[in-house]
């Protein structure tokens, strides 16, 4: 893992933007934390197919302090902004995204692949580099006017961060910012997506 705390990307069709990570010489000093969170996320090389080097999370989640700082961070950043709702997308949104939400006094609202929530939902296609993809969240979840803050792992192409704030709008909710602990290197030339800040920990070493 590399470089730290940023803000985006293009991806999925759509414009990104993201702040771009404090490196050394610009003037800006990294938070300590960051070494350590980059540090503990293990990049597989050629999984789940040849040529992909996964990023992968469940190293850093065995790290209960790690696990907290990446937490901690999210929350810093996003207590006292009025942020009634924090969105996360199935599944390794799910990790993070419910912990920020307690810890900031949000709700939490899963986002989720399709036909796995019971009531009425709102659907959202989008494009992966092979094939397509589907978040689904129910009605209701959000309510207009409602800040909200979009929350995942990871974001390479930027299409499924998309996809959710394509979603929320759709609701009338006021995406804020979306928020993810890695950023990989086609992304972080980039500070925004679909005019929304994405808000990056680190970037990916690969
Ligand atoms: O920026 P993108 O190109 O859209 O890719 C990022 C998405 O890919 C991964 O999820 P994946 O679709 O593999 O699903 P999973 O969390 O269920 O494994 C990751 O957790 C992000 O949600
Ligand atoms: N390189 C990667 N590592 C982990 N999850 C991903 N999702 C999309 N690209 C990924």
């Amino acid at each position: 893992m590399g470089e730290q705390g940023t803000s985006g990307s293009e991806g999925g069709g759509s414009m990104v933007e993201a702040q771009a990570p404090a490196k050394k010489g610009d003037g800006r000093a990294a938070d300590p934390r960051l070494q350590g969170i980059s540090d503990a996320i293990r990049v597989v090389p050629h999984f789940p197919k040849p040529g992909i080097m996964f990023n992968d999370i469940t190293a850093l989640l065995l790290r209960p302090g790690v696990f907290k700082d990446a937490v901690d961070m999210f929350v810093e950043r996003y207590r006292g902004m009025g942020i009634a709702a924090v969105a996360g997308i199935e599944a390794r949104g799910f990790i993070f995204g419910p912990a920020i939400a307690l810890a900031i006094g949000a709700k939490f609202i899963p986002l989720r692949k399709p036909g796995k929530l019971p009531g009425e939902v709102i659907s959202e296609t989008y494009t992966l580099e092979y094939g397509t993809d589907c978040l689904e969240m129910h009605v209701g979840a959000v309510e207009p006017g409602d800040r909200v803050v979009v929350v995942d792992d990871l974001v390479a192409t930027g299409g499924t961060l998309s996809a959710a704030i394509k979603l929320l709008e759709r609701a009338a909710a006021d995406v804020v910012e979306c928020a993810c602990l890695i950023g990989l290197p086609k992304f972080k030339d980039f500070y925004k997506l679909d005019g929304k800040p994405v808000y990056i920990l680190v970037e990916s070493r690969k």
